[in-house]
């Protein structure tokens, strides 16, 4: 009976298990790096042995542990609440290529959108490095940053060099916490980001850089950040630190992100 259901294997069956695979994959993605990680590998263990004993008929186990489980999705929600408002964020964004081409078919023509000027951005943290100014900033792609938005001051200025310096100037009261930029204007400055608690990241970088990570792994923003410590521009992206040589080549990058 049950060789003739192992045979009676569907494409639909591989469809399944593909996507299984494809959603073990994301949620090892969004945990690797964190504490997540050592209960998300937990739970696998758990729900394999659960399975054994169900198969070797081992009722009184398989209850206990099926039981466990059962009740366990509820503190999963509380334990993985970040990482299942960043897994919602992942399937929701427009980064799909799907939803560009929809966006294509939107009556607003994206030309009427303001798209943010990268070359100031770049300039101002080129000069703020050759003085080793510190510097976050955080420029919003199609995820909202109102989440992080109304802990700092909210602003409504154009993007420009001179405007991004005088706010990072070490004695200007502005200069603390992150700067939001969206459709280039700045919306908000002396914002707080969550810090990540990622234990990858190097330890030489501080909480100006996690804050960075922090962000970029909570939204599908991009940041840059320039070290107070050693004029390094970093470029943030997805939670981790995008490679760069020249300036120039970074702000190729940084235009086709955001494009
Ligand atoms: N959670 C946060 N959100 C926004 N800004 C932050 C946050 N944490 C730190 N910062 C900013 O980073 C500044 C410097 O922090 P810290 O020295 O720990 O960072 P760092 O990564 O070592 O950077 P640097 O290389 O510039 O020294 C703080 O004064 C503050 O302006």
């Amino acid at each position: 009976m049950d060789l003739i259901e192992f045979t009676d294997f569907r494409i639909i069956d591989a469809i399944d298990i593909l996507l299984v695979a494809a959603l073990l994959y994301y949620l090892y993605r969004l945990v690797k790096g964190t504490v997540a990680i050592n209960i998300f590998i937990g739970i696998v263990i758990i729900y394999g042995i659960w399975r054994l004993t169900e198969l070797l008929e081992m009722e009184l186990m398989s209850k206990i542990l099926g039981g466990f489980l059962g009740v366990g999705m509820f503190a999963l929600i509380v334990v993985f609440q970040q990482e299942i408002r960043k897994f919602l964020l992942m399937v929701g964004s427009t980064n799909f290529n799907a939803k560009r081409i929809f966006r294509q078919f939107k009556t607003i023509s994206r030309d009427t959108v303001a798209t943010t000027n990268i070359a100031p951005i770049i300039k101002a943290c080129k000069k703020m490095a050759d003085t080793n100014t510190g510097a976050l900033i955080v420029i919003k792609r199609n995820n909202s940053l109102d989440f992080v938005k109304s802990s700092g001051d909210e602003m409504n200025l154009e993007v420009n060099q001179p405007i991004i310096e005088s706010i990072f100037y070490k004695n200007s009261p502005l200069h603390d916490g992150a700067m939001l930029i969206e459709e280039n204007k700045v919306t908000a400055t002396r914002v707080i980001l969550p810090v990540s608690n990622d234990r990858n990241i190097p330890l030489r970088f501080g909480l100006r850089h996690r804050a960075a990570v922090g962000v970029t792994e909570k939204s599908d923003a991009v940041c840059l950040v320039v070290s107070e410590e050693n004029g390094q521009i970093s470029y943030l992206k997805d939670g981790d630190f995008v490679l760069y040589d020249t300036l120039e080549e970074l702000t190729q990058i940084i235009h086709k992100d955001l494009s």
